[in-house]
């Protein structure tokens, strides 16, 4: 505007009586009959417009303006529109009554009265108080008191929720948004419950090994009715209405109600983000979850071992989450949610990431947490499909989500750019440390915990392949990060090997943060994600035989751990190197390349790797005390053989012809 242009200098100045430049500071003029005479004579240098409101509410209210939707929505009453059924407002309408019924009390009919937006605005149309549950005597407060919904905000408005209410939260400089989870930094599997019913009785994996822990369905509504009340106690909620699955035919709508903008936003990122001519049709969710994480569960209910409880009724299509913040658990929640609907598609869902090169050649790659999937599958050559979540189905994979979950411990920008770079504006930083008062994220910094994470749109990533699904699979990779530091960084597998790898889901990581923790604690966790499969690890395995048979895809074993000696005296293999050998399993180098056997484990390791020295591809070169490394190898290979034990009496594959071949395909020793 006039008052603030720059002048010919590129300097500022601000009107004629104040300006400040080479002329210096100009005397303010205080007496009252020259500025009363010079109002009359002087023409003041404001040939802008003014403003045209007529009070400051008006002028705030002309700074925001409603953005139109890019296609007219069905419903709005266009000029001539022959489609138009109903209103703005009855779509309005029939939103918060179905937000309604989401909150509704199971046991009474008093919820409180929903209304929509942010209570600290009560201008104009929001004042509109509908109440939508069915009309019964008050027999509580609650009933009397409104709660507003705040609806699929965006990011901006989710960032000035988290500023203005969340303690924990701030700009970080590169624009995320950086919060606290809370106590809990890492997901809780011994808190996780799932309803066992007529139906879920037969169809899950229950009992030794299994993830999923039981309760009743009246205990489940005893926790939902906790989490409803408490969020219904509250001035406003957060609704976020997404999807999940790229797959347009096998797409699950999903609604996420919360009490933290932190929780609505990690959701915003995650889940796959609606068009508004799709939310306009969103209908009812086929799943809910009730995010009332803030408040603990009542330890006195019975299956309660904790304060934190994280339940899954597949009956009822909703979850509830009591005591733990940490996003993560809807996050994986979800994910088990699609364990158990896909592969009763048959679909086989899957913990991998997922990318596809320029000639569309598809690899996925599965590991547990913290061995590269969303690392290695963020790749600046190849197109970026999905970092974590998948579906493989008859016409390929798609990716479940919308957004990728990057772990930061120790992130930099030259080794994991495109990472480095999603961390924007709208990215959720949690639980990472920084300065006060630059904002500059220090990812070295471990102090809130060793699970630091960003949370951000997968359109983040340059080259990320939307919508999110490619063709079967040609390669197959198995991430371990061995901190024993004995397998080969990498490895090609037969089929059996791969399903015997695959099942056995194997990686062993070092302690965190404690103190003098130097032995390796191997992990093995079925189809590499034990916590959030629903049936018998056998099942996944079989469909995943069945389609790598079917579409001819290799299987390789990368060790993304140690090297040189086990945690303590070698060193992590460097990202450079694992990213090489990713390269030429990508290109079909490695396929053709020569290889040797290993003892014990029977691996085939290639002889050379373009870019990768050759002495480290076969382990036992690089430790310099050699009986050190035969009794590690015996050691690690005595745990998989342990942990093997359980699954021999199961078949798997057609009949379970493929049973004796995957349980020979193991160590030997
Ligand atoms: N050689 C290597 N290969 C892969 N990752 C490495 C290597 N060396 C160090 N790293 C680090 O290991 C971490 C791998 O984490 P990543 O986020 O990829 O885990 P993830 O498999 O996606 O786990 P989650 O399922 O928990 O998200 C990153 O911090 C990465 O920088
Ligand atoms: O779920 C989480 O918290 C992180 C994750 O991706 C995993 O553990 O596999
Ligand atoms: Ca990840
Ligand atoms: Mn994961």
């Amino acid at each position: 505007m006039a008052e603030n242009r720059g002048d010919q200098n590129g300097e500022f100045s601000f009107g004629k009586s104040l300006s400040i430049g080479r002329r210096g500071l100009a005397k303010i003029q205080t007496d009252k009959k020259a500025l009363s005479s010079s109002s009359e004579e002087v023409c003041h240098d404001d040939s802008g417009t003014p403003v045209r409101a007529q009070t400051l509410d008006e002028l705030h209210s002309l700074q925001r303006k409603r953005s139109t939707p890019s296609t007219p929505i069905r419903g709005v009453p266009q000029a001539g529109g022959v489609f138009a059924t109903i209103s703005e407002e009855d779509r309005h309408k029939q939103q918060l009554q179905s937000i309604s019924a989401s909150l509704a009390s199971l046991t009474r009919e008093t919820g409180p009265k929903l209304v929509k937006g942010d209570p600290e605005r009560k201008t104009g149309s929001e004042i509109k108080t509908t109440h939508f549950s069915a009309p019964t005597i008050a027999i509580s407060d609650s009933g009397l008191k409104f709660t507003h919904v705040l609806y699929n905000l965006s990011p901006a408005e989710l960032y000035e929720q988290a500023i203005k209410y969340e303690k924990g939260s701030f700009i970080t400089s590169s624009g995320a948004l950086a919060t606290l989870s809370g106590a809990k930094t890492g997901r809780a599997p011994r808190d996780k419950r799932v309803v066992k019913d007529e139906t879920t009785e037969d169809d899950l994996w229950w009992g030794k090994g299994s993830p999923n822990i039981e309760m009743d369905e009246h205990t489940f509504l005893v926790n939902r009715e906790r989490a409803v009340d408490y969020l219904n106690s509250l001035d406003k909620v957060f609704v976020n209405d997404q999807f999940l699955n790229w797959d347009p035919e096998n797409r699950i709508k999903v609604r996420i109600v919360s009490a933290r903008a932190y929780h609505s936003l990690f959701m915003h990122n995650m889940c796959i983000r609606p068009t508004p001519e799709e939310l306009e049709d969103f209908g009812t969710p086929d799943f809910t979850i009730y995010n009332a994480g803030q408040f603990p569960c009542n330890r006195y209910t019975h299956y309660m071992t904790s304060s934190t409880s994280v339940d899954l009724n597949l009956a009822r299509r909703e979850m509830v989450i009591l005591g733990t913040q940490y996003a993560g658990e809807m996050k994986k929640g979800l994910f088990g949610v699609m364990h158990y609907l896909m592969p009763k598609r048959q679909i086989l869902s899957l913990h991998s990431g997922c990318n596809m090169g320029k000639d569309g050649d598809v690899a996925l790659f599965f590991g547990l947490s913290g061995t590269g999937k969303t690392t290695l599958s963020t790749d600046h050559n190849r197109y970026l499909i999905g970092d974590d979540e998948h579906c493989w189905g008859e016409n390929g994979v798609s990716n479940i989500e919308g957004g990728c979950y990057a772990k930061c411990i120790d992130l930099s920008r030259e080794k994991e750019p495109d990472i480095w770079n999603a961390i924007k504006f709208g990215a959720v930083l949690e639980n990472v440390v920084f300065d006060e008062h630059t904002r500059e994220v220090d990812y070295s910094d471990k102090s809130v915990t060793e699970n630091t994470r960003a949370a951000y749109p997968i359109e983040y990533i340059p080259n990320a392949k939307i919508p999110c699904y490619g063709p079967h699979p040609k390669n197959v990779i198995l991430l371990a990060c061995d901190a024993f530091g004995v397998l080969p960084p990498v490895s090609k597998l037969s089929l059996a090997q791969t399903m015997y790898h695959f099942i056995s889901g194997y990686t062993a990581l070092v302690a965190g943060t404690e103190e003098g923790v130097k032995e390796p604690r191997a992990t093995f966790s079925a189809c590499f994600g034990a916590a959030f499969i629903m049936m018998h690890p056998t099942k996944y395995a079989t469909m995943l035989a069945e389609k790598m048979q079917k579409h001819g895809a290799s299987g390789w074993l990368v060790n993304t751990g140690w090297s040189g000696g086990r945690y303590g005296s070698g060193s992590r293999i460097k990202l450079a190197y694992t990213r090489k050998i990713i390269d030429a399993i990508h290109s079909g180098s490695l396929l053709k390349a020569n290889c040797t056997k290993t003892e014990v484990f029977g691996l085939e390791i290639p002889t050379e790797i373009e870019g990768v020295p050759s002495e480290i591809l076969d382990p036992i070169n690089t430790w310099s005390d050699k009986n050190a490394y035969k009794e590690t190898l015996l050691h690690l290979s005595g745990l998989f053989k342990k942990n093997f034990e359980v699954f021999l009496n199961y078949k798997v594959g057609k009949d379970g012809n493929l049973t004796d071949e995957i349980v020979a395909a193991g160590p030997v020793f």
